[in-house]
């Protein structure tokens, strides 16, 4: 259902997204992993058509994806919903008509202006929102939920676009690891129950074991690894983030970028004695 040929994305001399290819034949709970800088949000956006690629195919369901303008290329990104790391919500609105917002596509400018919402979106904004376990903060401004239930509320924003895809870029690295887990749990359940593909770029590897189905590694703009959580082994991981043979299999791209600023610290600090 979703193939990937050879996608390209140059950034001037800088090449983000180095010929990445990959098929899914069936809508599966996808893992993106990789070091900081590796292409993951690039890519997510390449899907999305928040970015123009530089080369390369991605179809979906036969749909030439990167060839669609003006109403198909909006109709794919409400097909194919994004999540982000920030939440992206209006703080002092609140949750219900943040909800409402994912209906702005299919709306008239008037019924925008005067914020009218047909009483079916309402009923199933509050009930997405049910769904997801925060439909008693429906009134409440989003400035005042916690970041597991903002990010629970960029979920059912998506939600409304009844999308094919959700694409969540980094939907936990904001969040402690309580909030991360009902996040997590709340995708994981979205693709269980209602069949819906999801891509996450994730920061941790554990979770990117323990909620998906299929990983993809990617190593400066490559794709080093496709595999199942089984296939994924700290020898793996290691290459994945280019670390030394100390990596742990609890590692994150966050302790290892702690961990190299340290060596480099150390390293500056022998020369300093040399
Ligand atoms: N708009 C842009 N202009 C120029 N270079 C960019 C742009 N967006 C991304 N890049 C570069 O492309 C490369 C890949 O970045 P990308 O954000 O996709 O990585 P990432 O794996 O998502 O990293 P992170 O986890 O830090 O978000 C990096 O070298 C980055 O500096």
């Amino acid at each position: 259902m979703l193939e990937v040929k050879g996608l390209t994305k140059r950034f001037g001399a800088n090449i983000a997204v180095d010929k990445m290819s990959f098929t899914v034949d069936r809508p599966l709970m996808i893992g993106i992993i990789g070091r900081s800088g590796a292409g993951k949000s690039t890519f997510l956006r390449m899907m999305n058509r928040l970015t123009d690629a530089s080369e390369g195919a991605l179809n979906f369901e036969g749909r030439n994806v990167l060839g669609l303008s003006g109403k198909e290329k909006r109709d794919w990104q409400s097909t194919c919903a994004m999540i982000f790391q920030q939440f992206n919500l209006v703080p002092r609105m609140d949750v219900v008509s943040n909800v409402l917002h994912g209906t702005l596509g299919r709306r008239s400018t008037l019924a925008t202006m005067f914020n009218l919402y047909p009483e079916e979106d309402i009923h199933k904004a509050i009930d997405i929102l049910d769904r997801l376990g925060i439909a008693d903060h429906a009134p409440k401004r989003a400035e005042a939920l916690s970041g597991g239930q903002q990010q629970r509320v960029a979920i059912a924003r998506a939600l409304m676009q009844d999308p094919k895809v959700i694409l969540a870029d980094e939907p936990i690295a904001s969040l402690d690891p309580m909030n991360a887990q009902t996040v997590m749990e709340a995708l994981r359940r979205i693709h269980d129950e209602d069949g819906r593909m999801v891509i996450a770029n994730l920061h941790t590897l554990d979770t990117a074991r323990r909620y998906c189905d299929r990983i993809i590694g990617m190593r400066d703009g490559r794709m080093v690894f496709d595999g199942t959580p089984a296939q994924l082994t700290t020898g793996v991981a290691r290459d994945i983030y280019g670390a030394g043979a100390d990596f742990s299999e609890a590692a994150t791209s966050t302790e290892i970028r702690d961990h190299e600023a340290l060596e480099q610290a150390e390293m500056r600090a022998a020369e300093v004695v040399i």
